[in-house]
């Protein structure tokens, strides 16, 4: 079996989930979906308040050695045991998720353009798109109401990290993508490539 694999970049609070989940929603078992969140490294090992310190948005914050493994092993048709990350303790949670192989894999994350390795494994290269304003404000509300942060956090961690990283690695890899869409909620948009999945599923069925 040929695994395509799709892979979804964008800023925080782009839409990039958003639109990641309503694929999932559409193909629902015929697609696998793997989050690059989930590799952010363990810190069990960290106190808490230290925990809240580290930049997030640097690509030294995730295992990305063990999602790029985990994928060659899916693609090698192996079941794998995909990490899962709790962001209110900022650390790996206990459990882990079996996610068997499929022929189509959407991999979603901030940095999966930003990592050459990934990047030579995808087949189709997404960057979900949004103003910067919108992406901020998305946030806010989210991380408060889903991730155990409140408001000054938010703003703290935007200014000192979530931004410079932003405009060194992540927007930086517009240029690389195959598809640039505006928004996670582009009815357009979400067409077209769920059309492109529907047209791989149908030519290796
Ligand atoms: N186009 C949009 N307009 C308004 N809200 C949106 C839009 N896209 C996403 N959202 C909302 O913004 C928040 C962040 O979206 P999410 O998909 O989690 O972004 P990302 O994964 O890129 O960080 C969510 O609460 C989501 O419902
Ligand atoms: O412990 C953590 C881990 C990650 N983050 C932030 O998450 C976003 C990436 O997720 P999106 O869904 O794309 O917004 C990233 O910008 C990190 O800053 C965190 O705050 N704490």
């Amino acid at each position: 079996m040929k695994t395509i694999i799709i892979g979804i970049a964008g800023g925080t609070g782009s839409g990039k989930s958003t639109f990641t989940r309503k694929l999932k929603k559409e193909f629902e078992d015929d697609v696998a979906v793997l989050y690059h969140d989930n590799y952010y490294r363990d810190q069990s090992d960290i106190p808490l308040e230290e925990r809240r310190k580290t930049n997030y948005d640097h690509p030294d914050a995730m295992e990305t050695e063990l999602l790029v493994r985990q994928l060659q092993e899916l693609k090698e048709g192996k079941t794998i045991q995909c990490p899962t990350y709790d962001y209110t303790l900022h650390t790996r949670s206990s459990e882990v998720v079996t996610v068997e192989p499929k022929k189509v894999i959407l991999l979603e994350g901030i940095l999966v353009l930003a990592d050459e390795r990934l990047r030579d494994l995808m087949d189709i290269k997404v960057y979900v798109e949004a103003d910067a304003d919108e992406r901020i404000l998305r946030r806010i509300i989210r991380d408060v109401k889903e991730r155990g942060r409140d408001m000054e956090g938010v703003v703290e961690q935007y200014l000192t990290t979530v931004k410079p990283m932003h405009y060194l690695y992540v927007e930086p890899t517009r240029s690389t993508a195959d598809i640039v869409i505006n928004s996670g909620m582009n009815p357009i948009a979400f067409e077209l490539v769920k059309n492109t999945i529907q047209k791989i599923l149908d030519e290796e069925a």
